[in-house]
């Protein structure tokens, strides 16, 4: 390989990461700098993207590049090496939050044209619907998915095992799904023998037809599936739900994916508003319609357009809203002191995230009197709820788990070449009419077919399949490097999963697995086989799709260590780069509302940390450049150091946060750097450094808590103003020009 400059390309996103970087890259640079290693930036942020649409409108000064496009095309090259922070996926309500900030900062961008009106309104639909949703993790995750709890991780959860709360066997929480009708129930799959192009239509009762998609090509040996979900068959399992939640007493909780699955699932979540507040929609459901409300973007959507309506009309409204909530079953609340119920926002429950912080919480969620109450957890489609139901019954039987203990469950997803569900928003669709839906190949053969009523969602995944072989090659390294047994989650009652078993089973034949324990089980099964490992404190690794990856990476690493925010998230890419991920979780937006209150970020950067460690060592062996090896190993032993002095940060305020943790993984990283023997030259410079830090100490991180207690202003939410959130993010003179003085003297 020709020789390239090592450089590192380090995300700008969204919220409490975002502001973590502000801290937190002035120590990387000045560390990596002595390795001749350079840090670039690339803002992917929400604003960052929206204005990347929009050059014509903004002035040469406001146009951000589209280094999102930038950073896919690098993700393919060999040398590769990206360090991704979380990023908001945004809902509709997000992204319009985002864009009237953005105009109000003096940015000429047009709204979100809801119901386009001629071709240009359709073009500016278009590119912002580019934004919307899970729209950057598919375009630089040119590779599959390695996540796992690092060893020192692993052990600092054990011997400081995090709050659990006790389940009782008489806990009457449980996973509601459809019983028919849904995605799982119809789904169709097959794997194709040669390259072809497709289309997608629609054939109505009457012998119209609409095209819904054409010109799709697909690749020899992808595999592809088609199911829909009937949405009378839903509703009517909502309203079951609804009158089962209210006759048993306990919550009613909706888990969805509203970002990730960005069409289909806002679609989902509408019925459920819907369907909650069925008096109100029946009653007035024109009205509501005509001032704008739609159900996708939540109850908060609702209560927002309120003021639209007459007056008289808004007074029944606002009755039959009431009637609505006092005769349902309590909802689930995000936020009970602000009202916030579970179906207000699409983004706000989010279910890698939130079926796992239930179970953490004895099966419970926040009700309206700020208690834990059971809940009903309303999962509609069957195809992945199963696990949850499992993980609950398991608790109920033996109760909570022991961080103490417990072995680890670690995942080796499938989701290179937007795989999967992440390859299925530019195929999903509400039908317009009733009819049947067929997906035809360029013979003129009819590949699916689906009859289908008028509103159901239709949709339609592909995985290619140099992605499926990759994934089998990395869960056989992984069960080799381990020693522990690989599961493939995979259902033979699935039509795709049967067409995933075919292909694992022909490629595991490419790779000695002598010795190696391997299974391939159907989810349920798979989770009861984890789980009874995980409570003797053994060790398995799942291999799963791309959803059960995001659902497997929040649930076991939030039980096992709390968070997902301590997991090592290293995407391989398949052309040879690495993209390092921080952590498994997302932006953590409730943090921002604590650093804007009282000037307290505890988010905890460890996910960065560890990132960076695996990236330098790879930057290192590509570019045969061994002082990044050497920063590396120092940075782990620095992280490994970070745990056992508990260092992480205090969700209190006045108490160590997010600042003042930077400067404690400096510390720890420069007395690695000054103790190792394998680089002279780093050695002697970081020694006289660790002595001015040992001498600094006491007074940065008192200053670092001084500036706490009060609001702060960082001049926006998705695009702060750099000046401020800098200002915020690092207060203490003392600490910027110790860190001045190292990049300095590089
Ligand atoms: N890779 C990506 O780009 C991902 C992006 N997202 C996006 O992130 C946003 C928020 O998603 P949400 O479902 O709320 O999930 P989050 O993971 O952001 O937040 C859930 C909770 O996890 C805890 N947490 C997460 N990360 C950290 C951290 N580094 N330090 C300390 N605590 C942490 C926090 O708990 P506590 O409140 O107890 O402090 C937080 O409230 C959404 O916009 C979503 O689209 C989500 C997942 C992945
Ligand atoms: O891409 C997204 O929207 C979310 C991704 C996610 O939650 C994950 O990768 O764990
Ligand atoms: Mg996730």
């Amino acid at each position: 390989m020709t020789k390239k400059t090592a450089k590192i390309l380090y995300t700008l996103t969204d919220e409490a990461p975002a502001l973590a970087t502000y801290s937190f890259l002035p120590v990387v640079k000045a560390f990596t700098d002595a390795a001749g290693i350079s840090v670039e930036t690339r803002d992917i942020s929400l604003s960052g993207r929206i204005l990347a649409q929009f050059p014509d409108r903004l002035t040469p000064e406001q146009r951000v590049p589209d280094y999102l496009a930038e950073l896919g095309e690098v993700a393919k090259t060999p040398e590769a090496n990206i360090v991704k922070l979380p990023n908001i996926s945004a809902s509709l309500p997000q992204l319009k939050a985002a864009i009237t900030e953005l105009q109000q900062q003096g940015y000429a961008l047009p709204d979100y044209p809801d119901f386009p009106k001629n071709e240009e309104e359709e073009q500016i639909k278009a590119s912002y619907d580019k934004v919307k949703g899970s729209a950057v993790n598919p375009v630089l995750r040119e590779g599959n998915s390695d996540r796992r709890a690092p060893f020192a991780v692993k052990q600092y959860a054990k011997n400081n095992p995090h709050r659990m709360g006790k389940w009782s066997a008489d806990s009457k929480s449980h996973v509601a799904s459809m019983p028919a009708g849904d995605f799982y129930g119809s789904e169709q799959s097959r794997t194709l023998s040669e390259a072809t192009e497709v289309r997608i239509e629609l054939t109505t009762a009457d012998g119209q037809k609409h095209v819904l998609k054409e010109g799709l090509k697909l690749q020899a040996g992808e595999v592809i599936d088609a199911s829909f979900m009937q949405v009378a068959a839903l509703r009517q399992f909502l309203a079951e739900q609804k009158a089962a939640a209210k006759e048993q007493g306990i919550l009613f909780s909706l888990h969805m994916k509203a970002t990730m699955m960005k069409v289909s699932d806002p679609l989902i979540f509408g019925h459920a508003v819907e369907v909650f507040f069925a008096p109100v929609f029946e009653r007035f459901g024109k009205e509501l319609a005509a001032v704008g409300v739609d159900a996708s973007n939540g109850f908060g959507d609702v209560l927002a357009k309120l003021h639209k309506l007459d007056e008289a009309v808004q007074q029944q409204v606002e009755e039959a809203i009431a009637e609505a909530l006092a005769e349902g079953p309590d909802l689930a609340m995000v936020n009970s002191d602000k009202g916030i119920t579970n179906l207000h926002v699409p983004n706000d429950v989010i279910i890698d995230a939130s079926m796992p912080a239930m179970i953490r919480s004895s099966g419970q969620m926040w009700n309206k009197n700020d208690a834990l109450q059971d809940t009903v957890a309303i999962i509609p489609d069957r195809s992945y709820a199963g696990v949850y139901q499992a993980t609950i019954d398991d608790c109920k039987l033996h109760g909570a788990f022991d961080p103490a203990t417990m072995g680890s469950v670690s995942n080796v997803g499938l989701m290179a070449q937007k795989a999967e569900e992440y390859g299925s928003h530019d195929k999903t669709f509400k039908l317009p009419a009733s009819g049947t839906v067929r997906v035809i190949d360029a013979a003129g053969e009819v590949l699916f077919a689906h009859e289908v009523s008028e509103g159901d969602i239709w949709r339609m995944c592909q995985t290619k399949d140099a992605a499926i072989r990759d994934w089998v090659k990395l869960a056989v390294n992984r069960a080799r490097a381990t020693g522990d047994p690989a599961v493939f989650w995979l259902d033979k009652d699935r039509a795709h999963d049967r067409e995933l078993i075919a292909k694992v089973e022909a490629y595991l034949k490419e790779h000695d697995t002598a010795g190696l324990e391997l299974h391939i089980l159907a989810p349920t099964e798979a989770t009861k086989f984890s789980l009874a490992r995980i409570r003797e404190g053994k060790d398995t690794i799942s291999v799963t799709g791309n959803v059960l990856r995001d659902y497997l990476t929040d649930l076991f690493p939030i039980l096992e260590v709390g968070t997902s925010a301590k997991m090592l998230s290293i995407v391989p890419l398949m052309n040879g780069g690495g993209l390092f991920e921080t952590g498994a979780g997302g932006s953590a937006p409730k943090h921002v509302e604590q650093l804007l209150y009282e000037n307290h970020l505890r988010w905890d950067s460890l996910g960065e940390f560890l990132a960076l460690a695996v990236s330098l060592e790879h930057l290192g062996q590509v570019f045969e450049n061994k002082r990044a090896i050497t920063l590396g190993k120092a940075l782990d032993v620095a992280n490994a150091k970070y745990l056992q002095e508990n260092k992480s940060p205090s969700r209190k305020v006045k108490e160590l946060d997010n600042r003042g943790t930077h400067f404690y993984l400096a510390y720890y990283w420069a007395e690695a750097l000054a103790e190792q023997q394998e680089d002279e030259a780093l050695r002697a410079k970081f020694t006289p450094v660790l002595a001015e830090f040992d001498r600094l100490e006491a007074q940065i991180i008192t200053e670092l808590s001084e500036v706490q207690g009060e609001g702060v202003d960082i001049g926006g939410y998705y695009r702060p103003d750099p000046a401020k959130a800098e200002a915020v993010m690092r207060p203490c003179a003392t600490w910027n020009a110790l860190l001045a003085r190292i990049a300095e003297e590089n």
